[in-house]
């Protein structure tokens, strides 16, 4: 039985009328919050996740943002304090403590997501646009019913939004019209991170666990995780290196492809490749740059015997200053390069800046 007292009724409809003449405001306290899902290697967060918080902080200046972060022992709570302080935008970490959420596998973490935002529910859920993200993005998306939004280049509005279609030839505007969580991959050479940690002690955001007795780790074996390879390099990363230098099918042996190490070696440069070069065995495929391979936007790029294919532009035509160097004055990539291939007289003419440098080192 409900028995209520007048005077609580009273304060029950003063409250109701007040919250009625307030509602329509609503909108001015714009509360918008974004989840964005957090990568890290060695207990700091990946320089793809910094950029997706860059992204983030991109949609409105009042969006309360949080990162969720999964995976078990000392490196996942070393990345939780770094995410904590990396920057005032982030106002919490979520903690997911699990064996199963250490590797990037689409079921557990696409359940993980659609958990937090039943619990939460989140404006916006954002990550990069990497092997991690498509994979999980939109799969956590299908679960939650909404359609996300890939490879977001720009955001103009809150709910606007540019984004490349036919290999990067053309720019889409896309409006999404759909309930939240509006969902979203970021391309990160869109949103390069300005990020730097701030004081620990008086900036970190508070840390909280995500709350997984409801998580049912039994119905995550659809794929299992079996081993990480990776190749042991001093070398930058390919995705984050300032300098790419990269060659196609025009060096025509792997032996040729060593002479890119050996000036990437010198510039401290990242190689890349071809998906010819890849196709014919010069290299190994992690280093393909293009449409089916990596996307790169580094300060110079040097693309040696490459013609330009349009799926290989897709990945590099963002770069500050491209060098090409071919045989075939026709050749595509032309139409996209800074400095032509008849080296040492361009880069005399090339004066300004820090790669004019870079330049006349290579010519040195
Ligand atoms: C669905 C799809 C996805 C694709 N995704 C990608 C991708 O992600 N990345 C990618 O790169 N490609 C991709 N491709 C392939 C792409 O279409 C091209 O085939 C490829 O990029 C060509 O590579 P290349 O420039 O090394 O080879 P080629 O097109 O054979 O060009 C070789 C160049 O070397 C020059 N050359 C030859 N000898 C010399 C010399 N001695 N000195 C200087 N220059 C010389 C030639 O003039 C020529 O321009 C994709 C294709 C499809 C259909």
């Amino acid at each position: 039985m409900i028995s209520l007292h007048t005077a609580s009724i009273d304060f029950v409809a003063y409250h109701l009328c007040l919250y009625i003449m307030v509602a329509p405001n609503l909108s001015l306290l714009n509360l918008i919050s974004t989840l964005v899902l957090g990568e890290h290697e060695g207990g700091f967060l990946k320089p793809s996740t910094l950029s997706a918080l860059s992204a983030a902080s991109s949609i409105s200046k009042d969006n309360s943002i949080s990162i969720l972060l999964g995976g078990s022992g000392s490196d996942l709570e070393k990345a939780a304090l770094h995410a904590a302080s990396v920057h005032p935008v982030v106002s919490q970490v979520l903690v997911a403590d699990a064996d199963i959420l250490t590797h990037p596998l689409a079921e557990s973490w696409a359940d993980l997501v659609h958990m937090v935002q039943k619990k939460d529910g989140y404006s916006y859920i954002i990550s990069a646009s990497n092997s991690f993200g498509k994979n999980v993005l939109p799969r956590a998306a299908a679960i939650l019913d909404v359609s996300p939004i890939t490879d977001v280049i720009e955001i103009s509005e809150t709910h606007l939004f540019v984004r490349p279609i036919y290999a990067g030839n053309a720019f889409c505007t896309v409006r999404y019209t759909g309930s939240d969580p509006c969902m979203m991959t970021i391309r990160s050479t869109s949103f390069p991170s300005p990020f730097i940690p701030t004081d620990v002690e008086t900036n970190a955001a508070p840390i909280s666990q995500v709350d997984l007795s409801t998580f049912n780790k039994e119905t995550h074996g659809k794929s299992r995780w079996l081993k990480l390879i990776s190749q042991e390099t001093d070398r930058p990363d390919l995705g984050n290196a300032r300098i790419v230098v990269t060659g196609g099918r025009g060096l025509k042996s792997a032996e040729n492809f060593k002479l890119l190490d050996r000036l990437a070696e010198k510039l401290g440069a990242a190689v890349g490749a071809t998906r010819a070069a890849v196709d014919a065995n010069f290299i190994q495929n992690d280093l393909q740059v293009g449409q089916t391979g990596k996307i790169v936007a580094p300060d110079l790029y040097m693309a040696f015997g490459v013609s330009g294919a349009i799926q290989h532009l897709a990945g590099m035509r963002d770069s500050k200053v491209i060098v090409a160097v071919n045989k075939d004055a026709d050749a595509p990539i032309f139409q996209v390069m800074d400095v032509l291939n008849n080296f040492s007289q361009e880069i005399l003419k090339y004066e300004e800046g820090e790669n004019a440098r870079i330049l006349k080192m290579i010519a040195s």
